[in-house]
């Protein structure tokens, strides 16, 4: 096998050659921004109904975003608390500042300044990985998570707003129904487009699109803003938003293999548990990945995991689960014995073939040598990785136990019998 060659031990497989393959970022669930179409839906469509809810505003609008944070609080998510905490000081802010008349000049300066300054904070903290809470950092920007709405209270936002040169138009009300100028619906607009596409490009988790979420439903209050009750419920949007994608990232936490992105054990006993008779079931298993994470590292080892895991994520007509280290499962819903052996020899083949450049981590120490060693592929080496697959078909009346026992039979014997091949079970 080409991993015996000995490499220096500081050496880390090419991530260009992964990342076409490692794209198995899970799908991100736009579901989490439901509750804002909903309940916008309920405010036109009950307002009668509606407003026995909102008699218990703001005590059930403060209520929802601690019941919340708690929730964050109690499954070790710490870094929600930030998009909990700027909801809570800007609803504080609104309760405060924003109940009277757009006329007054000193509330339409702040119904500008305060969605710009959420806006600001709320994309700090998509721009933030994880910030911990219990560190410098962490609470400097708790501080101005909490602190930047409320300062807006004693800044002289009337005479800013004067200041600044931009056309009346900018505030120009869109319309008499809604109060928003046209200027910051626009750059609400634009925001709202660059954060999607971002989103969408970097195949966001559902915590950034929570925040994205809870940043809309905010942006949303300002566009109703002469709705009576809105800023309520639109809070009230964001932080279920919030709850929704905390719950949806708790889910993948649980069900989700954070290494290779495939659904782990857990999720493949919920699906034996409802294994239809027609099925069948593949354990496959690295071939010597133990001699292969001594010579290459762990750390490398790790990156094949990451590239099987998307190259069976690719698969179409069976779905696939990491069973454990480098054991991985694969769930078929039929039991057409040629279709199984033709899809799982093409799954070895594929993988065997897969070219697995690694290079030394050793950087060139000037851009000249860099373009040098670019060029001549120096300090790379292309080593390959193979698979034994063992397959069982359910038989009438099997338990998935003894349907997984003899699928791990049958990759012992692929394994017995030289490795890098498929056996059936008997
Ligand atoms: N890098 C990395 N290695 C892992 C992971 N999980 C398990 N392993 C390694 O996988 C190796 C499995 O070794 P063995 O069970 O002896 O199997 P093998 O060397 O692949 O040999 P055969 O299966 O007989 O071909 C062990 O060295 C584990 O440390 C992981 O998440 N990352």
């Amino acid at each position: 096998m080409a991993c015996s060659v000995r490499l220096p031990a500081n050496i880390q497989l090419r991530t260009t050659a992964v990342s076409q393959a490692v794209n198995v970022e899970v799908q991100v669930h736009l579901f989490v921004l439901l509750p804002l179409p909903l309940i916008l839906l309920l405010y036109w469509q009950f307002p009668a109904q509606l407003t026995a809810v909102s008699a218990l505003f703001p005590a059930l609008v403060y209520a929802a975003i601690a019941l919340t944070a708690a929730l964050a609080s109690l499954m070790r998510q710490w870094h929600w608390l930030y998009s909990l905490c700027l909801l809570g000081s800007h609803y504080l802010v609104v309760q405060q500042a924003l109940q009277r008349p757009l006329s007054d000049e000193r509330t339409l300066a702040l119904s500008i300044f305060l969605p710009l300054c959420f806006t600001i904070i709320a994309l700090l903290l998509q721009l933030q990985h994880k910030p911990q809470l219990l560190t410098k950092r962490g609470l400097a920007l708790l501080a101005v998570v909490l602190l930047a709405p409320l300062t807006m209270l004693w800044l002289p936002l009337a005479s800013w707003q004067a200041a600044l040169p931009l056309p009346a138009a900018f505030f120009q009300p869109v319309s008499e129904r809604f109060l928003l100028g046209w200027g910051q619906l626009w750059w609400i607009a634009v925001v709202a487009s660059c954060w999607l596409g971002l989103l969408n490009f970097y195949a966001a988790n559902s915590q950034r699109w929570g925040q994205f979420g809870a940043w809309l439903a905010v942006m949303a209050f300002y566009l109703f803003i002469q709705e009576p009750d809105m800023s309520g419920w639109m809070t009230l949007a964001a932080c279920l938003i919030l709850l929704l994608s905390l719950s949806s990232q708790m889910l993948q936490l649980a069900y989700i293999d954070e290494l290779t992105q495939l659904p782990q054990r857990r999720a493949l006993l919920s699906h034996l548990s409802r294994l239809g008779r027609r099925s069948a079931i593949t354990m496959l298993d690295v071939d010597h990945f133990k001699k292969f994470n001594d010579t290459y590292g762990h750390d490398v080892g790790d990156q094949v995991l990451k590239l099987l895991g998307s190259v069976l994520a690719s698969e179409r007509g069976l779905t696939a689960y990491r069973y454990g280290g480098e054991e991985f499962t694969l769930v078929f819903s039929h039991n057409k014995t040629e279709t199984l052996a033709e899809k799982l020899e093409q799954v070895r083949a594929r993988v065997a073939d897969y070219p697995l450049v690694i290079r030394q981590q050793d950087r060139p120490k000037d851009s000249k040598s860099g373009k040098q060693q670019r060029g001549s592929n120096a300090g790379s080496k292309t080593v390959h990785v193979t698979i034994s697959l063992g397959c069982a078909i359910r038989r009438s009346g099997e338990s998935t136990e003894q349907l997984l026992k003899r699928a791990d039979e049958a990759l012992y014997s692929a394994k017995k019998a030289g490795r890098n091949q498929v056996a059936f079970a008997k």
